[in-house]
């Protein structure tokens, strides 16, 4: 039996062990899986990761929930592969933008967004357990802009896998299409959804709830739905907080969140030990988790296009992960918060769950003009360029600031994926790096659909070489 066990939030599928976990994605009974129990480091061995190298952090952090699934030389060569994708030494440097605030850059992988950090780990992840089994799988993933770009660049030409990335045809901007359709790879397709983000995230949730379809196909996924793809993202909270002096002193994060993946894989870094004060969630006009963290109802309204467009969201799957956590631990209390929502567009949640999420959680929101003016201001008073999603992060932590408490605001993206919104409140238009520079000329290859779950499945039953 394994030490780690994982479980699904709506508690009506089976408990399985890392392998398996990560290949599922998405749990049977549509919930998301989450370890039986978190592991813990205590602080004298957080203080032994002091002066270590980001890859020695990640195999410590990271190694209690793979639970000796994968053999240890195996896991630590996939973790150096990994990020010796990344452009940047530290893999995550920070920048200091104030006496006690600072920007966590997590834009140094190569298609320039924080997905990198995770996607580039989860792709080996796969490879290696389809290689063990002699399997192939096909890969679905919802975007909003910056999941697809970097899935596509870490599984494109991998021969176990077909990947099928659903984006919001006309909702995503322009340097993130073309990451996304100009790839060349056949096992790589694009599919441009006329519809908005939460559309492509039900699609996809919907393929996995289709047993024989999902089956049939070998469905796998690479949303933050996948476990693995929150594991990951828990590596940077401890490598920011060691090198600002943690676990002796508390540090707070801000992140600029959609689908609450980022933010909730630094409640886990909490729970597995690491001294964190307060966890502060930034949202766009799309508010709805600020909104909620205020009133304790979860209310879905129409989706607002923004300047940050990669988090124009409504529904944020990873919350649910947080409130199996508020609420006890209490599958049927997740059941029904998941059916109101599916049949009502929202669900209220107790006081006493509230209180548990406040504990934790701080939340703001940026309109339009204030995620300008931030990008304005922080390259007057700073010379530091921010991308509009970190723009959201970086005004609302100023509202959450302490002196007791070092505040780092999670930088997402880089300002060249959106350089028209950069330009248009800086004046500068940020260049893509070397690698990409020829990216808006490359040729763009997609395919169109209609919002249609027969449609999407139809298209990916065509074209998936995995088949049971
Ligand atoms: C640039 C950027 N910032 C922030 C987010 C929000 O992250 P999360 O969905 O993990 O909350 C996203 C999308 O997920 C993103 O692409
Ligand atoms: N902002 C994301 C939306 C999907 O988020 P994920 O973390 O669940 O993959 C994007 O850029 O696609």
């Amino acid at each position: 039996m394994n030490v780690v066990e994982y479980i699904s939030t709506r508690g009506e599928a089976p408990s399985l062990g890392f392998r398996d976990a990560l290949m599922a994605g998405l749990a049977r009974d549509g919930g998301l899986y989450v370890p039986r129990e978190w592991p813990t480091l205590t602080k004298k061995e957080i203080r032994g990761l002091r002066g270590k190298s980001y890859q020695e952090i990640a195999f410590a952090v990271l190694s209690p929930f793979v639970d000796g699934e994968i053999a240890a030389d195996k896991f630590r060569a996939m973790i150096d592969e990994a990020y010796a994708t990344f452009k940047h030494p530290a893999i995550a440097p920070l920048v200091q933008t104030g006496p006690n605030s600072f920007v966590m850059e997590l834009f140094h992988g190569t298609t320039l967004a924080f997905k990198d950090v995770a996607m580039q780990l989860l792709a080996r992840l796969m490879d290696h357990v389809l290689a063990e089994r002699g399997e192939r799988a096909t890969i679905v993933g919802a975007t909003s802009g910056d999941t697809g770009g970097a899935a596509i660049d870490a599984f494109a030409g991998r021969d176990r896998t077909d990947i099928f990335i659903l984006f919001p045809h006309g909702k995503v901007s322009p340097v993130q299409q073309h990451q996304m359709t100009t790839s060349k790879a056949s096992n790589v397709h694009a599919l441009a959804i006329e519809g908005n983000f939460d559309d492509c995230q039900n699609l996809v949730k919907a393929m996995f709830n289709d047993a024989p379809f999902r089956d049939r196909v070998k469905l796998s996924g690479v949303n933050s739905i996948n476990w693995a793809r929150i594991m990951a993202q828990v590596v940077y909270y401890f490598t920011t907080a060691i090198a600002l002096g943690g676990p002796d002193r508390k540090i707070s994060f801000t992140v600029p969140t959609g689908n609450f993946g980022d933010i909730f894989a630094g409640y886990v870094a909490k729970r597995m030990g690491l001294p964190i004060g307060k966890l502060v969630v930034a949202t766009n006009e799309n508010d709805i988790l600020a909104r909620t963290l205020k009133t304790g109802r979860y209310e879905m309204r129409s989706v607002a296009a923004t300047t940050s467009p990669s988090m124009d969201i409504q529904i944020s799957s990873n919350f649910e992960r947080l409130l199996f956590e508020a609420c006890g631990r209490d599958p049927a209390a997740i059941r029904n918060a998941m059916n109101g929502l599916k049949q009502s567009g929202a669900f209220e949640i107790d006081e006493e769950t509230l209180k548990f999420i406040r504990r934790d959680f701080r939340a703001g929101r940026a309109n339009e003009k204030q995620v300008a003016a931030t990008i304005r201001e922080t390259l007057a008073s700073t010379g530091y360029l921010l991308d509009p999603h970190t723009a959201v992060g970086v005004f609302v932590s100023q509202k959450f600031e302490r002196p007791d408490a070092p505040m780092v605001t999670l930088s997402t993206a880089h300002p060249a994926k959106f350089p028209d919104a950069v330009k248009s409140a800086s004046g500068i238009d940020p260049a893509l790096p070397s690698w990409l520079a020829d990216l808006m000329d490359r040729e763009e290859r997609f395919d169109i659909l209609e919002p249609e779950l027969k449609a999407v499945e139809d298209f990916i039953g065509k074209h998936a070489r995995a088949k049971a």
